[in-house]
């Protein structure tokens, strides 16, 4: 398989699977976030996150805060942050009302937390949260450049340059959020991008990488051949 620079994260929050991916050392970390919280049913926060840190106790792991304001955020940070030395507090870059969270991102940093900030999608926001990141304290910025391609908006030439603002800053990582398609790890890799976190889909398919493409066209028909004999149907 073809050497990747990048490091891949898992994103989700089903506690088997990140157990699993964490054994068979599929990936280099983990992210989750409040939508795949839901989505896995958790249901108690702080025992789904000292149960995954007691599963992963040595790979980066970001659990992100709940709170909208910056008060609610910090105490949240706070906890967050004592669930383990390998834990990341992931803080949106703005809240619901679109406030900037940059004088928080700022405290918290000065305090030595980990940071992942999360829900970025300018250049202006990267270099503010860079700028805000004390140095030498290992930080994420995270853009979503999957919803930014959603939009019909190639990320390309933003994740290019949130590479260059990211590595101005000792500590600081570009995490390459909301990956749509293995091609984005590769994409990734190629802009020197530090972290790609990826679904479990993307994740199963990185053997793939590196593979003959022309061995595709005689698997393609094979599996045909396979639902046609499941299906018991004929054409003549
Ligand atoms: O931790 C992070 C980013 O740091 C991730 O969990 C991040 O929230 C997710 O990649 C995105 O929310 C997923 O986006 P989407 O696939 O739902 O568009």
């Amino acid at each position: 398989m073809t050497k990747l620079n990048v490091q891949v994260f898992a994103d989700g929050a089903d506690i088997n699977q990140m157990k699993e991916a964490y054994q068979n050392k599929t990936v280099d970390g983990f992210t989750t976030n409040p939508s795949l919280m839901a989505k896995a049913g958790v249901e108690d926060y702080t025992s789904f996150a000292k149960a995954a840190v007691e599963a992963i106790p040595d790979a980066s792991i970001s659990f992100e805060v709940f709170g909208d304001d910056m008060e609610t955020m910090e105490k949240e940070a706070a906890i967050i942050q004592s669930f383990g030395e390998n834990v990341f507090v992931k803080i949106p870059v703005v809240n619901t009302k679109g406030e900037s969270m940059i004088p928080l991102i700022k405290r918290l940093s000065e305090q030595d937390i980990k940071l992942n900030v999360t829900a970025v999608y300018t250049i202006e926001q990267v270099e503010a949260i860079v700028e805000a990141i004390k140095p030498g304290v290992e930080s994420y910025v995270s853009v979503f450049a999957g919803r930014i391609a959603d939009t019909g908006v190639d990320p390309m030439p933003l994740m290019k340059q949130s590479v260059e603002v990211c590595h101005s800053k000792e500590g600081v990582k570009l995490l390459w959020a909301s990956c749509r398609e293995l091609l984005n790890v590769i994409q990734a890799d190629e802009i020197g991008c530090d972290i790609i976190t990826c679904p479990a889909d993307v994740v199963n398919k990185i053997p793939n990488i590196g593979r003959d493409i022309n061995e595709l066209s005689v698997d393609t028909v094979k599996g045909f051949e396979k639902d046609i004999k499941a299906s018991g149907l004929s054409i003549l």
